[in-house]
């Protein structure tokens, strides 16, 4: 958003929020007629930092001049709003997506009782929490609303929806981090809205604790010696990424950065820093280095250096052990994922405590993070899964934990469930689906509807798509028993659920 933008461009109005949306940003509507004020001169920039804490509520608005909104009716986007409150928006009067305006709240008039100081100093300018300055409770009840909003939207406003599971300690849950390095060496986040700058950091809240620490010392290292960040503009620099993954249960972590050349040169500083992190973390069973010369900013790896220990650490979830590698794919939140699994698990014991011989499939099997609790109460369950390295992964983590009655199959959904089908001859006795976040779509679940299962367990990590899928079963002959949110991840706009569907015809 450049500096300079127009007076005419820009409108303050006095708004009433209405409500949260999808991404957690608030939203009002600008009437024709709507009463405000204009900026004499100099508009400030549109979106800079938040300012957060006290400052953002009482900031006083420095405005001249009436004016009236004369365009047509619009919804405005605020963010760090929230329902009900009283706000002195800066509206953008250039419309974006969707017809949609941008409005920036520049006073808080009268707050909500659910507000709070955000904890983290880089609320609002990094891209990765949206609701810190809401109050816990009030986040779960948002979650849960929109679940609600959602399934009402295809017409299910009569469903059993359980008050959602969130979490008793809300912070320090993500056991993994991607930080990307800054040209000058410190590793950081993406700003809010953008993948060009990075936000060098001073602390993370979501993170495990021993990852935020991982990443000041690997910071600290970087500087003291020198080493420069990559920069992607000029493709030159060494060091591109730091990713660090901590096993919850077994205290273990991985230590890994992502650079533009082999590690031959910088042996002594590696062998510096890997001494620094073994003191400061027993629990250190890996410390890699992975070479990515490409220009994709994703992080890849194209030969793997494994400079201290080994290169994976193990994790358990649902009384299974896993394997975790660099790029193996494994749930973000471990203490909810357990939530996730025993909310689903608990749904297939109804189904199938009546069922002998029970053949189940796992569609999306991923990693068999449902796959092996399943075959824990099904006589034999499949797993189908689109990634080769999450199906080799599936694949050892069964024989790891000596599950034998499990099956892993490379295919896409719902070609692979029709192979299956064709091969079985026999309907399954419940299917369990996991879809990314696009769902399953209509042709994978006509496909599970020819299957026929007598009971479908849909674990969602978007209720968008899932209102969509869910209200193809039903008209495929399916009734939505009921739906269990998850908090998967506090502090920003996601919701999980976990829904258990009946078959009450073929349809
Ligand atoms: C939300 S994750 C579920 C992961 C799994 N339940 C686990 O916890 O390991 C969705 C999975 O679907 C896989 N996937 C995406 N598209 C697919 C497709 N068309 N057919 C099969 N699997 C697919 C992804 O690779 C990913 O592992």
């Amino acid at each position: 958003m450049p500096h300079e933008q127009k007076t005419r461009d820009v409108l303050w109005v006095r708004a009433r929020i209405r409500e949260l949306d999808e991404q957690g940003y608030g939203r009002f509507r600008l009437e024709t007629g709507t009463p405000g004020w204009e900026w004499a001169e100099g508009v400030p920039p549109f979106e800079g930092p938040l300012p957060i804490g006290e400052e953002f509520l009482r900031q006083p608005a420095e405005s001249v001049g009436n004016r009236t909104y004369r365009g047509k009716p619009r919804d405005v986007v605020v963010p760090y709003v929230l329902p009900g409150e009283e706000v002195l928006v800066r509206v953008d009067l250039r419309p974006q997506k969707k017809g949609l305006l941008r409005g920036w709240p520049e006073t808080i008039l009268s707050p909500h009782d659910g507000r709070v100081l955000p904890r983290c100093r880089h609320f609002g300018a990094c891209g990765g929490c949206a609701l810190q300055h809401a109050a816990y409770e009030l986040q779960l009840a948002y979650k849960e609303e929109k679940v609600r909003r959602l399934l009402s939207a295809q017409g299910m406003r009569d469903v059993s929806i359980s008050p959602i599971r969130g979490m008793a300690h809300p912070w320090g849950y993500r056991n993994k981090m991607e930080f990307t390095f800054r040209s000058d060496g410190i590793p950081g986040l993406h700003a809010k809205g953008t993948y060009r700058e990075i936000l060098p950091l001073s602390e993370c809240h979501i993170a495990h604790p021993d990852i935020d620490r991982v990443r000041e010392i690997v910071g600290k290292w970087a500087r003291e010696r020198g080493l420069p960040g990559y920069d992607k503009d000029r493709h030159s620099g060494l060091l591109r990424h730091l990713v660090v993954r901590k096993a919850f249960a077994t205290g273990e972590l991985l230590v890994a950065l992502v650079a533009t050349e082999t590690p031959d040169g910088y042996a002594s500083s590696l062998a510096e820093l890997g001494a620094e992190l073994r003191r400061t973390f027993p629990g250190l069973r890996g410390l890699l280095w992975a070479e990515n010369r490409s220009l994709s900013d994703a992080v890849q790896v194209e030969r793997l250096h494994v400079l201290e220990g080994r290169p994976y650490i193990e994790e358990l979830l649902g009384g299974f052990r896993y394997r975790l590698e660099l790029e193996t794919f494994f749930q973000t939140n471990p203490l909810q994922a357990e939530v996730l699994v025993s909310t689903a698990l608990a749904y297939v014991r109804e189904v199938l405590d009546s069922s002998a011989n029970a053949l189940v499939v796992d569609l999306y099997s991923g990693v068999g993070t449902f796959t092996l609790p399943l075959a824990r109460v099904a006589e034999r369950v499949v797993g189908i899964e689109v990634v080769p390295a999450s199906v080799e992964a599936a694949r050892r983590n069964a024989a790891q934990n000596a599950v034998a009655n499990v099956e892993f199959r490379l295919a896409d959904a719902g070609e692979g469930l029709q192979r299956l089908l064709r091969e079985w001859g026999r309907a399954p006795s419940l299917l369990l689906l996991d879809p990314p976040r696009a769902g399953a779509g209509a042709r994978t679940v006509r496909t599970v509807i020819d299957a026929a299962p007598e009971a479908v367990v849909y674990v969602s990590c978007n209720p968008a798509t899932f209102a969509e899928d869910a209200a193809r079963l039903m008209d495929g002959g399916y009734a939505l028993v009921s739906v269990i949110p998850v908090d998967m991840f506090p502090h920003t706009p996601h919701v999980e659920l976990v829904a258990l569907f009946r078959r009450t015809r073929l349809g």
